[in-house]
């Protein structure tokens, strides 16, 4: 058996970075830019007025100074003409300043009777200018990769993007498989259950930026996984889930094996999620993941995310690890790294729920952390700082 992280190396290796595509600015939320982008024009291209009120020269500006209105320059419509010696112009917010005026007083400082306008309180030193470029020059780039933010889409509009290279989304298929399982809505028989992982799954996958398309439940038959995977053809990443283990009815890997499965690894030290196996199937990556509910998330958390964000291009990194301190004792850990379902507080104390197994969901939706407890982690005291994964 090989480590988690172990493993997740044998995974990035079969997840490599996915080609680009064009979409327009409003479908780039939440992608991720391929590759730089530059500015096509400067920010303001004009120096600009930021407050409503009179264009003049600095040299003038004094308490009690009166100057003659000549004309207007409103956001969108400049003057056209220039301000000389005594003259001042209407100006409003994001106008572009006149020739000649390099100065706003602002209205709440002018009395104006007519065509004439006194300076009435202290204006100060605050030209109320924005300069040409000032927010940027045309070049500007924005790096890549990046995670567009609603920010970064307001500045690849004011840079005059339409159209925003991104890193294509993972397809990912997602498979359960066995005789047991319903499909929510449906009327479950005497021995059945429903199938819940999958829906666990789509919903992780698709709030990191993959595409994840629920496939019709696989049976415990060869026919009926075969079938299953001609339907996955074309997904960058098959999941299944379920008949990973040892049973007589766990065929997942045998089956996948017939259809020209290169296996990378199967089995990690890992609790829950131990009979984790991957490997790549007619050129796709392939992640077998355990069925028990809890042991599919945890693995969807520490393993299947990771690959989706190496193919998104943003790196291939273990999956970031909070503190927190430990609320009660804990005994020793065993040979297996350990994701115990827990709670962590706005105070930052984190309790682990009484009971771990690994079929609970009602245990894992009350949970908001991971807690990682490495191989052979010994007795920790309340009080101790831990780490773990905020799920
Ligand atoms: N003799 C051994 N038995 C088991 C071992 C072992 O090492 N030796 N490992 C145990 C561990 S650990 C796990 S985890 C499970 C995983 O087994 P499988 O991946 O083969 O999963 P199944 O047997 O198909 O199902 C396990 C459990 O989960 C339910 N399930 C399956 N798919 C779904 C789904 N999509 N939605 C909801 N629930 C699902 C299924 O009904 C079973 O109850 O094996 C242990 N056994
Ligand atoms: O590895 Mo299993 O996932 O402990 O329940």
């Amino acid at each position: 058996m090989i480590t988690v992280d172990e493993a997740r190396a044998k995974l990035f290796d079969l997840a490599a970075p996915l080609d680009e595509e064009e979409v327009p600015l409003t479908e780039a939320a939440g992608r991720v830019l391929a590759r730089p982008v530059a500015a096509r024009r400067d920010q303001p291209p004009f120096a600009a007025s930021s407050m409503d009120g009179y264009a003049v020269k600095t040299t003038e500006v004094q308490l009690h100074a009166m100057f003659k209105v000549i004309g207007e320059a409103a956001a969108g419509r400049r003057f056209d003409g220039a301000v000389h010696a005594g003259q001042a112009v209407r100006i409003f917010t994001g106008a572009p300043l006149p020739e000649g005026a390099d100065f706003v007083v602002i209205q709440e400082d002018i009395s104006r009777t007519g065509d004439l306008i006194t300076i009435v309180n202290e204006p100060g030193s605050n030209d109320n200018v924005r300069p040409l470029g000032g927010d940027f020059r045309a070049g500007l780039t924005v790096e890549a990769p990046r995670l567009l933010r609603p920010a970064d889409l307001a500045l690849l509009a004011a840079m005059n993007i339409d159209r925003v290279p991104v890193v294509r989304k993972p397809t990912v298929a997602l498979i359960s498989t066995g005789d047991e399982l319903v499909m929510p809505g449906e009327a479950p028989g005497q021995d059945q259950i429903i199938a819940s992982n999958t829906f666990g799954l789509k919903a992780m996958l698709e709030e990191s930026g993959a595409e994840a398309r629920i496939l019709p439940i696989a049976r415990d038959s060869h026919a009926s996984l075969a079938m299953a995977f001609d339907l996955a053809r074309g997904a960058d990443l098959v999941v299944t889930i379920g008949g990973a283990s040892v049973g007589d009815h766990d065929l997942v890997g045998q089956v996948a094996e017939t259809l020209g499965m290169e296996r990378s690894f199967y089995k990690v030290l890992m609790r829950p999620g131990k009979p984790l196996m991957a490997g790549r199937l007619r050129g796709a990556a392939m992640v077998g993941l355990p069925g028990n509910p809890v042991s599919a998330m945890v693995c969807g958390h520490v393993f299947v995310l990771p690959m989706i964000r190496a193919m998104l291009g943003l790196g291939a990194a273990a999956p970031g690890l909070k503190r927190a301190e430990l609320a009660r004792d804990l005994p020793a850990n065993g040979p297996r790294e350990h994701y115990m379902r827990a709670s962590v507080n706005a105070q930052g104390w984190l309790t682990p729920a009484d009971t771990q197994d690994s079929s609970f969901l009602s245990i894992l939706a009350g949970s908001n952390a991971l807690l990682r407890r490495p191989i052979g982690d010994p007795a920790r005291a309340a009080g101790e700082v831990v780490e773990y994964l905020s799920v």
